[in-house]
């Protein structure tokens, strides 16, 4: 390999030979509606070549004898940048990357604000874009799903096989597939340790690896995060992982970047809507193509497959009449439940060098850079590894959450392999804001910054995604629903578990080790200023540590700071949901991820699941589509 390809990889926007570009395909006038006589035909077509559609992709072309065209907006980039875990998710704020569509104003926040909602643009979608994270959910969540859905298919023993086991480093590689997963930190900043010994002795036991052992993955636990890497600390994503150059050179395989489809072509002459084919639109040129398949299958992820479903008249008819969007048949849930983890962020003032402040401090990012680099390129390892600079994490339930007889929180669990978490805890040794404040305190130098990210993992609450406008090139309206659920459990259980983070790092504090708050219930961080409203009196004689103290804190403070600072943490999902077969609400069936009511097309991603999961989702999209893969090719 040359050093300018290894800098820059090979960028495949239209490239000859591999890319059946539009061009190869005749132009249609931009508004047509009809497809054109003979049209080019593919066995299958998949829309989105990312998390899902790189699997399928892949796997469907091993039969020689299917013809398969993959469609997607954005380019296959595998630049250095982009194989650099800590890197590639830097590019998720940039839109040739990445879409990042402001919401609706989240009532449930306080005050209402958009929150960016973010999925990847590129080939591989967002899961080339994303943290890397690699969690597999305890068995039981799968089980129940599959007993909700009446499909014994969605069982955790049926997936079983379908997951890739994380290795640590140093262990022979013996992944099944070729999605590989790690912990690639071998170094840990003190504050990791800190934080893992203080989640022991609070009753969340240190997992060595959360996915290995009998009974399935942990649900109660903490440990250093597992990372999607090959075994040279390269990010591993759908799209280098599966749509490899051997595959990407298959001629049954076509991929065509740059493209996207504006809308999927039924045809209603028979007993209801038979799914054609579909039109999409070069980005650069603006030309109008058409493709036609017996299947297709929609992998355009949870906002714009039910946006793509919607401008192509199966939806609510509530959502598209307004905007004069022909009603071809109504599915009321096509776009409903939008679901995300919603996440608060604590953040704390650490010494200078347990911190990764130094990436973003002049002179020294360049010392920094370097000698992580050399990790890096060298052993394939150390914080270039870390996307988005997180080392610990933990799992557990609110409800195993107790009041202790001197009122700190802990967590009793009976079986740590029998609970569904509803609270994710993420350390990293970065902020977590995205205006990349400087904070009060750290102005002499001597302080870098940490954070946690308290994470909700099971909402109540949910949202919508409806289209803005008659034209399918305007994003989509985006309700994430953040803390809107009727009861309140969403703030009252992220309250909570606040409460119980603020009594780790109090405790961590009072063992010697310096984690001072910088934005915490009371302080805030970009004035300094230390308050809680309307109760100033018990403020005034505080000291900074004492604001990590549950029990100096008002319970409302803490409410109050998660309304105003719960931000997204870009796990989407259940907006085109399986229904349970039983049931007859229309939906997609478990399982064969078919839409019901229409004939010839699939759902294929994110948007199927009937809740988010209560762990990070990419390992189960993956899963998903490894499954359908194997019927579709059985069938
Ligand atoms: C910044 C970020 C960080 C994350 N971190 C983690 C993590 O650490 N661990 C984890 O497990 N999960 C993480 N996630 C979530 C996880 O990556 C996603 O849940 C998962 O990858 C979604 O897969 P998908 O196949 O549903 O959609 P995507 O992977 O988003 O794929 C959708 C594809 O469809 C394409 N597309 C869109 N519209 C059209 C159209 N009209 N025509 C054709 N193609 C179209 C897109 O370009 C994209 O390639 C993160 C997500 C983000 C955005």
């Amino acid at each position: 390999m040359s050093p300018l390809s290894w800098l820059w990889g090979t960028r495949l926007e239209a490239a000859p030979g591999q890319c059946a570009t539009p061009c190869a395909l005749p132009a249609l006038s931009s508004d047509a509606v009809r497809p054109p006589a003979s049209p080019r035909s593919y066995t299958h077509i998949i829309v989105g070549a990312g998390t899902a559609g790189c699997v399928l992709a892949s796997r469907l072309t091993e039969d020689p004898g299917c013809r398969v065209l993959l469609l997607n907006p954005g380019p296959r980039v595998n630049d250095v940048l982009s194989r650099i875990p800590l890197m590639s998710i830097a590019r998720s704020y940039t839109p040739y990357y990445a879409y990042r569509i402001d919401s609706v104003p989240q009532r449930g926040l306080d005050p209402p604000r958009t929150v960016s909602m973010v999925a990847g643009r590129i080939v591989g979608g967002s899961s080339a874009i994303n943290a890397s994270v690699y969690t597999i959910g305890p068995d039981v969540e799968l089980d129940a799903w599959a007993e909700q859905l009446g499909a014994p298919s969605w069982s955790a023993a049926s997936f079983k096989a379908l997951f890739a086991l994380p290795r640590h480093r140093g262990q022979k590689d013996d992944a099944p597939g070729p999605w590989h997963t790690s912990q690639p930190v071998e170094h840990l900043y003190p504050l990791t340790r800190h934080v893992l010994r203080a989640l022991r002795e609070a009753g969340v036991p240190n997992v060595d690896n959360p996915h290995a052992g009998e009974g399935g993955p942990v649900g109660t636990g903490s440990f250093i995060v597992q990372q999607t890497h090959f075994p040279d600390g390269t990010k591993a994503h759908a799209g280098n992982a599966f749509l490899t150059d051997s595959v990407l050179a298959r001629p049954n395989l076509t991929l065509c970047t740059g493209v996207s489809v504006r809308r999927i072509y039924f045809d209603t002459a028979g007993n209801g809507p038979v799914c054609k084919g579909v039109f999409f639109e070069d980005g650069y040129s603006g030309n109008a193509f058409f493709a036609a398949a017996s299947s297709t299958i929609l992998s355009a992820g949870c906002f714009h497959t039910p946006h793509l479903l919607q401008h192509s008249g199966i939806g609510p008819r509530s959502l598209l009449e307004p905007h004069g969007i022909p009603v071809l048949r109504e599915h009321p849930h096509i776009g409903a439940g939008l679901q995300d983890h919603v996440a608060v962020p604590l953040q704390f003032l650490v010494p200078y060098a347990d911190s990764s402040i130094a990436t973003a401090d002049g002179i020294r990012a360049a010392w920094y850079g370097l000698r992580h680099a050399w990790d890096y390129f060298v052993h394939g390892t150390g914080s270039l590894c870390a996307a988005g600079f997180m080392e610990g994490a933990a799992w557990f339930s609110t409800h195993d959450l107790v009041e202790e007889a001197d009122g700190s929180l802990r967590v009793k669990c009976k079986d740590p392999r029998s609970s569904v978490a509803d609270i994710e805890l993420l350390f990293t040794t970065f902020w977590l804001d995205e205006a990349l404040p400087r904070y009060a305190g750290m102005e002499d130098g001597t302080m870098g910054v940490s954070g946690m990210l308290v994470v909700l993992t099971q909402p109540a609450s949910s949202g919508s995604v409806a289209p803005s406008s008659a034209d399918p090139r305007d994003p989509p309206l985006l309700d994430a629903g953040y803390l809107t659920d009727a009861d309140g459990s969403d703030v009252a259980r992220l309250s909570r578990a606040v409460k119980f983070a603020m009594g780790l790092a109090h405790g961590i504090n009072q063992s010697g080790y310096t984690w001072m708050p910088a934005s915490v219930p009371g302080r805030d961080a970009m004035s300094g200023a230390w308050t809680f409203e309307g109760h100033e009196d018990v403020t005034r004689d505080m000291k900074p540590t004492d604001f990590l103290d549950p029990h100096l804190v008002p319970d409302a403070a803490v409410e109050a700071y998660v309304r105003r600072h719960a931000r997204a943490i870009y796990h989407g999902t259940s907006t085109c949901a399986m229904t349970a077969r039983s049931e007859r609400k229309l939906g997609v069936d478990p399982e064969t991820l078919s839409l019901d009511a229409v004939r010839g097309l699939r759902v294929c991603d994110a948007s199927v699941f009937p809740a988010v999961p209560s762990t990070h989702p990419q390992s189960l999209v993956v899963a998903m589509a490894e499954k359908l893969a194997r019927q579709m090719r059985s069938e």
